[in-house]
């Protein structure tokens, strides 16, 4: 502990006085030297460049986002392209996106110049774009990486670094443990390389086209057009971006799809890196859709559609048939989903008899279901679409077998290939087709949802997410899975615990990861593991009943006994 004090102090006494330093910065730190809490919690390590990449409160410290450590993590970078690539495929460049964010451009910007100063052609965008659209055009550029700069969902104190590799999807845990040793073998900031003259054309600016190419990939993964025209002018939808990047390339490609009536949350239309007083811009989160309800409810809108900032996830609310608007999760969107796409593949005579469903271990059993019952293959892996875009690469390779959807309990859903990172752009066009389609039958999307039940039996599903910050939050963390590891539950709420697997030992052909799953004698399951993005312990719960009341009563009581426990434990 001596020794982690003595540590951080030195840092942020080098931080605070070190001429490389740029007087803001410095200014900014002393401004902290009595508050010996913050000093630690800023610079008892480095910010980690974790399976996520980089995430985290932006200011001045080791531990926290400034262009200082993004500049570090970019030459980290830098150095893993050119240690294992060829030269040819080193010169493919790397395309770099960004969000709304505050520090959002200056960080893009840092990041193009280092490449740059490495002699890596830098791809940028001349303002925010989307996450599907950086891992669409990464693959169209031929390019070798790409980096989106966004803390996607966080609140607005935070930033980020996400990074893709050439196949479009974030990178795998192989390649980012490689990057990780790279940044952490660099000590000295001065070591790393700055922009000049000779290097400064290798920052090259994409143009519309490259919008357009995205828009019209997007376009194609429409099932119904005919059905989209006939009633698009009668179907309202409220959109929200939250203040992101979504505005846009959604209100285009839902235009161009044949949408007439879309109608967008005033004081969430534009870009805002406060997000408009949404202090957690989620659309996990229900209040992320209060002012889209609201603009729903006083124009009649019959569905809602909000995406994150960064433009992956998608949140939906829909006007049921007592005029209440309902919030739909993502293991309902994308069950519902699964449905649309395989059922309408079938009327087109297009489902391969190869196809296969994508989901991750935390995700409810409700479009597995579905997909199964077609005779479509179900293959689950680990929380991150990575591993989506993973399978999606390995069926290409192969031709073993054909992707019709993949998607994540956390709102997160691909439809085709064009991306290999979940697209709110394409989810949110094939969502309002699909609450289209109901509407022309004279159902809603939640009815829709209610027949599926009744066909497929009540799936319910909850999330229970326990925050824990800084040193002492991720000790505890720790524990509460240590505690659920090392003591044997026989049973949960008096059902019993008919097995447990504990992927930390690297099962089901799948890499390691801290995550636990058990499974009850009624088809009930609950899975825990840490979150990768927020310093934060997430509870699955799934359950699966003949009524909602059953499926309601059984959710209900497996939360009290989680609650319990971890109220005990804490
Ligand atoms: O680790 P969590 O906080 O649960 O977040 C999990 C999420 O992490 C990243 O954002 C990935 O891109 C997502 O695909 C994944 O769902």
């Amino acid at each position: 502990m001596e020794c982690l004090m003595v540590d951080y102090m030195k840092k942020y006494k080098e931080w605070a006085t070190n001429p490389y330093f740029d007087e803001e910065t410095k200014k900014e730190l002393m401004e902290l030297k009595e508050n010996e809490k913050e000093i630690q919690d800023r610079f008892y390590k480095d910010l980690e460049f974790g399976t996520a990449g980089l995430r985290g409160v932006i200011s001045a410290g080791t531990n926290r986002m400034n262009n200082y450590t993004v500049r570090r993590a970019t030459f980290g970078l830098a150095n893993y392209i050119i240690k294992n690539t060829t030269e040819k495929e080193k010169n493919r460049g790397v395309v770099i996106a960004h969000d709304n964010r505050h520090m959002s451009r200056a960080f893009c910007m840092e990041t193009a110049n280092t490449l740059a100063a490495c002699g890596i052609k830098a791809y940028i965008f001349d303002d925010l774009r989307t996450t599907p659209e950086l891992s669409f055009a990464l693959r169209n550029l031929n390019a070798i990486a790409g980096i989106v700069i966004t803390a996607s969902h966080n609140p607005p104190e935070y930033n980020g670094y996400k990074v893709y590799w050439e196949d479009g999807a974030q990178v795998m845990p192989h390649i980012a443990n490689a990057i990780t040793k790279e940044i952490n073998s660099i000590h000295d900031y001065s070591q790393i390389p700055t922009i000049n003259e000779k290097n400064k054309n290798l920052v090259v600016m994409l143009g519309e086209d490259d919008d357009s190419t995205f828009i019209e990939a997007v376009k194609k993964q429409v099932i119904r057009k005919e059905l989209i025209q006939e009633v698009g002018k009668n179907f309202k939808i409220v959109f929200t971006p939250l203040c992101g990047t979504g505005n846009v390339p959604i209100r285009r490609a839902l235009s161009e799809v044949g949408f007439e009536n879309i109608i967008v949350v005033k004081e969430e239309e534009n870009p805002d890196p406060n997000f408009a007083g949404i202090d957690y811009p989620n659309p996990e989160d229900k209040r992320a859709l209060d002012r889209g309800i609201k603009t729903a409810k006083e124009n009649g809108a019959d569905l809602v559609v909000a995406t994150d900032p960064d433009c992956d996830r998608v949140g939906v609310a829909v006007k049921a048939t007592n005029g209440e608007y309902v919030l739909l999760t993502g293991n309902q969107i994308g069950g519902m989903l699964t449905n649309y796409i395989i059922e309408g593949l079938k009327e087109k005579n297009e489902l391969k008899e190869n196809s296969a469903l994508i989901k991750t271990i935390v995700t409810s059993e409700f479009g597995a279901d579905i997909a199964k019952s077609n005779n479509v293959d179900v293959l689950n892996v680990l929380t991150g679409f990575k591993f989506i875009g993973e399978k999606i690469k390995l069926f290409e390779q192969t031709n073993e077998k054909t992707y019709v959807f993949g998607y994540e309990e956390s709102y997160g859903y691909l439809v085709g290939t064009h991306a290999r990172d979940k697209d709110g752009v394409v989810a949110s066009v094939l969502i309002a087709e699909m609450a289209a389609f109901y509407f022309s039958k004279g159902l809603s999307l939640y009815e829709g949802l209610i027949e599926l039940y009744n066909k497929y039996g009540f799936f319910k599903e909850e999330t229970i997410s326990l925050t824990l910050k800084g040193i002492e939050g991720l000790a505890k963390i720790k524990d509460i899975i240590s505690y659920f590891r090392e003591n044997k539950i026989i049973s949960i709420n008096d059902i019993k615990v008919v097995d447990i697997k504990d992927y930390s030992k690297g099962i089901d052909d799948l890499p390691k990861a801290d995550v636990l799953k058990y499974f009850l004698e009624d088809g009930s399951w609950v899975a825990i593991r840490p979150s990768g993005t927020e310093p934060k312990l997430k509870f699955y719960i799934a359950v699966k009943g003949d009524t909602e009341e059953i499926s309601n009563k059984n959710i209900n009581e497996i939360k009290t006994y989680i609650d319990k426990t971890i109220q005990k434990l804490m």
